[in-house]
């Protein structure tokens, strides 16, 4: 199975109509209180002195909300957005062309910005620092350096990997905002606003099903929503319950816990054939026959956050909860069940 084919991946699909359900205001967006609360007293801040917003960097895994963020400081601000990519922008001349080409406060958004090529980053430096932009005209001896002033503007960068990020860019962030996964009250409410802009009729305890297998995701809570509807609407259910939703979900292969067979799969690996390690991540990687960034992005964070395993510098382990979840029992001579 790779990881296009899995349903519970937090990853971007072509069949998330996104769009439809993503909230427009920060009254709209559902959890990341300190996060939204701070951005709401630096909005206000900036409106008042009539400046653009200090340049924004929203980083955590994906699908928890940066480019709905990004879009929503736009338009608390009042701004235009312009959105673009940090692999599409090949040679630093397109991102000249793009900075010169924003309107006074415009919000430039660049998502995956860990992927930036750092000819073009070197361009962003004197951008966010000082509004202006380097040029080298001419070459050879003759060829010189001219300074031109851009608009007012906030760039909001967007990735699910900080740690790539080299400092210089890093530091010119004034307003660094990490995103968490959401708890299963706040996605209830994320199931609750999604199934009535849906016209879905789907009770609390259906919300809450819903909400407790959605690996703390607003994303993956939107799609369990789209499918448990899909039953819903073949069985002629007029309204999801508790029953509906954990009938549907079980359907999908999705655990108590919000599993799938590929977490499944790589929790399995290490019980099975390491004996609940330690195991280093690239032989997890090649065992499972996937990228290593996908595990470490996508698999991983939600089984650290669930406690099921744990990084150390020798490698993965199960942990004792771990174990319970698969319904094994750890070897005897096993080191676990000390650290949890
Ligand atoms: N706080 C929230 N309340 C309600 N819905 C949300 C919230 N955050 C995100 N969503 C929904 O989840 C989906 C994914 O959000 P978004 O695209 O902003 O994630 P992302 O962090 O940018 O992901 P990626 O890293 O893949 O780019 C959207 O459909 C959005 O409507
Ligand atoms: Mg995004």
């Amino acid at each position: 199975m790779t990881d296009a084919d899995r349903f519970m991946t937090p990853e971007r699909k072509p069949e998330d109509i996104d769009a439809a359900l993503r909230p427009r205001s920060l009254d709209e967006f559902v959890g990341q209180k300190a996060a939204r609360e701070n951005l709401r007293v630096f909005i206000a801040a900036a409106k008042s002195r009539g400046d653009a917003l200090d340049h924004v960097l929203f980083f955590g895994p994906p699908g928890l909300g940066k480019t709905t963020l990004a879009q929503i400081v736009a338009r608390e601000m009042g701004v235009g957005f312009r959105a673009t990519s940090g692999p599409v922008i090949a040679k630093s001349g397109d991102l000249a062309a793009l900075l010169t080409n924003l309107e006074d406060g415009d919000v430039l958004f660049i998502d995956e910005i860990h992927r930036l090529a750092p000819a073009v980053e070197e361009v962003l430096y004197p951008a966010m620092e000082d509004r202006a932009l380097d040029l080298m005209i001419g070459e050879g001896p003759s060829a010189r350096s001219v300074r031109i002033d851009l608009p007012r503007f906030t760039l909001v960068g967007a990735t699910t990997r900080q740690g790539l990020l080299t400092t210089p860019l890093r530091d010119r962030f004034g307003i660094p905002v990490r995103l968490n996964f959401y708890t299963v009250d706040e996605l209830e409410r994320v199931v609750a606003r999604a199934a009535s802009l849906l016209d879905l009729h789907v009770s609390g305890d259906g919300a809450h099903e819903i909400a407790r297998r959605s690996r703390g995701t607003p994303r993956i809570a939107g799609r369990l929503l789209r499918r448990v509807r899909d039953f819903a609407n073949v069985a002629g259910t007029p309204m999801v319950d508790a029953r509906a939703a954990d009938a549907a979900l079980n359907r999908l292969e999705v655990d108590s816990l919000g599993l799938d067979a590929m977490d499944r799969r790589y929790l399995m690996m290490i019980a099975d054939i390491y004996r609940g390690g330690p195991v280093g991540v690239e032989t997890l990687a090649a065992g499972l026959s996937e990228p290593r960034d996908t595990i470490e992005e996508v698999i991983e964070p939600y089984l650290i956050q669930l406690g099921l395993i744990a990084r150390t510098a020798r490698g993965r382990c199960l942990n004792a909860g771990g174990w319970k979840h698969l319904g094994l029992n750890p070897p005897a001579d096993s080191q676990d069940g000390l650290f949890d």
